[in-house]
């Protein structure tokens, strides 16, 4: 028995439906409790993008999903992190809850859980490989176990196509207008990744 946890922030709705391809995975693995919840919104953006018609729809559309508290990190083996891209990294929502999660860093509460990135763009190269290594550092300072995307078991990434996924992490590539929605493709790939983690998770904590 694994709890596997996917923690992810989505402005647009994208990152969100790949959560729900990684929740699909896991829960597909023997034994595992999967729980999706969503990193909380600061208010100043909410008011910023009070005014964007698809921020307001994509939050309507994740209003049943829960918020994220450090407790649930504690709660989990296995922490799949859904993060969309800002200027090539992490958005300061997601860095936020990483930085109030300070107190499980100074007990060693996340050494030795096993965890991944899915992560989206709005271009090919707009960052989708740097934001899941440069999500390495911190959570390597968490003392987690990072798993990775196989190209063995991911042929979709052999391809010169517009298309999403590296050997760091699942992803979509969202289009500059945020028009373009995950292609099956990509949400095989993130519900391999969430099968991956759940096994890896459990095999750490000597199940399988
Ligand atoms: C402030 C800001 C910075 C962004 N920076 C990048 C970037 O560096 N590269 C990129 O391709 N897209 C960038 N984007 C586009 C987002 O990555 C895209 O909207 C997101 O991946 C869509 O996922 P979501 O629908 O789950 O929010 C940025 C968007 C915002 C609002």
């Amino acid at each position: 028995m694994a709890n596997i946890l996917i923690p992810y922030y989505s402005s647009y709705g994208h990152i969100y439906k790949m959560a729900l391809a990684v929740a699909e995975g896991a829960r597909g693995v023997d034994g595992c409790e999967v729980k999706v919840v969503k990193i909380p919104e600061f208010e100043a953006t909410k008011k910023f993008m009070s005014s964007q018609d698809a921020y307001v729809k994509a939050q309507e559309d994740q209003s049943d999903i829960p918020e994220a508290t450090t407790d649930d990190l504690e709660w989990a083996d296995g922490i799949i992190w859904g993060i969309p891209t800002r200027y090539g990294m992490m958005p300061a929502q997601m860095k936020q809850f990483l930085d109030a999660a300070g107190g499980l860093w100074a007990k060693g509460a996340l050494e030795g859980k096993a965890t991944a990135v899915f992560s989206s763009t709005a271009t090919i190269h707009g960052g989708q490989e740097s934001t899941a290594i440069t999500t390495f550092v911190p959570l390597m300072h968490f003392g987690m176990i990072f798993v990775g995307l196989p190209y063995g078991e991911n042929s979709e990434m052999n391809t010169a196509e517009s298309i999403g996924g590296s050997p760091y992490s699942a992803s979509t590539i969202a289009g500059g207008d945020g028009s373009l929605q995950p292609q099956d493709g990509e949400l095989k790939m993130a519900s391999r990744l969430g099968v991956r983690v759940a096994k890896v998770a459990s095999a750490l904590k000597g199940n399988i």
